[in-house]
């Protein structure tokens, strides 16, 4: 279906990534495997740098285990990965590995066939002037993760499109109407006039309970495709989101 907007009317346009920009299959066939091969040596020799200690900590917490050594908590990691739980201290690690990944080349990113394209034009608003509309990327994903899916793509550095990362830990829980607050609070753009778009239900209706607008992306094969999007505008892909200029010209 396809989602009008005024242009004007939109200032800031945030996006979830994994059913969003991106294909959960990918994410899950390629980016999990990755760290869960890396997981274990990544306990053994790394776990004295204070991110990965920090982290180790929190799955300690969250699992209810303070005395978890480091074989358990690579149990613990394995079994969220199954569970897809997106716990901040998986990501964390997660992304430590992917970014290193990413860098070295051995991992490059997955956009769904017309998301570059949709947001080059959305970023600089077709009048070459790049006044458009500005891209955040708000995601269970790290922000390091994040950072290195938009440099590492197959069509190069899209770092230039995005103007801020948004996660678990720097915004809050996904499915929670105060960390779409804080995201306003950070980039300072009225709630109304930002628009996020999700494939997931509780983050949209999250999102709108914050004052946002939204658009549930419905992607045919993604996971939550069947679950719908409730009452909220639908589109299933970017190019049937526009933004439309209704100025009339004398
Ligand atoms: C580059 S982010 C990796 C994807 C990921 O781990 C994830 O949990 C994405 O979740 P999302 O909130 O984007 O649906
Ligand atoms: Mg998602």
């Amino acid at each position: 279906m396809t989602v009008q907007f005024d242009a004007g009317s939109v200032d800031a346009v945030v996006l979830d990534i994994e059913g969003t920009t991106s294909a959960t299959g990918f994410v899950v066939d390629v980016l999990y495997p990755y760290a869960r091969e890396r997981f274990g040596a990544l306990l053994a020799s790394r776990g004295d740098e204070p991110e990965v200690a920090r982290a180790v900590a929190q799955v300690r917490e969250l699992a209810g285990e303070p005395g978890a050594d480091a074989g358990r908590v690579e149990q613990i990691l394995g079994a969220w990965v199954d569970a897809d739980r997106k716990a901040t201290p998986l990501k964390t690690l997660q992304g430590i590995l992917w970014a290193e990944g990413f860098a070295r080349g051995e991992l490059v990113s997955h956009f769904y066939p017309e998301v570059i394209g949709v947001l080059r034009g959305w970023s600089a608003d077709g009048d070459g002037d790049g006044g458009g509309v500005r891209l955040y990327v708000y995601s269970s994903g790290s922000v390091a993760a994040q950072r290195a899916w938009f440099t590492y793509s197959p069509e190069g550095s899209l770092m230039e499109l995005v103007s801020g990362f948004y996660d678990t830990e720097n915004a809050g829980p996904k499915q929670e109407p105060d960390s779409y607050r804080a995201i306003s609070a950070a980039v300072g753009v009225d709630p109304g006039r930002t628009l996020f778009l999700s494939d997931r239900l509780g983050e949209l209706d999250a999102a709108r309970d914050a004052g946002w607008l939204t658009v549930g992306v419905r992607r045919a094969g993604e996971p939550y495709f069947a679950a719908g999007v409730g009452g909220h505008p639908e589109a299933a892909a970017f190019d049937e989101i526009s933004f439309v200029s209704t100025r009339s010209v004398r």
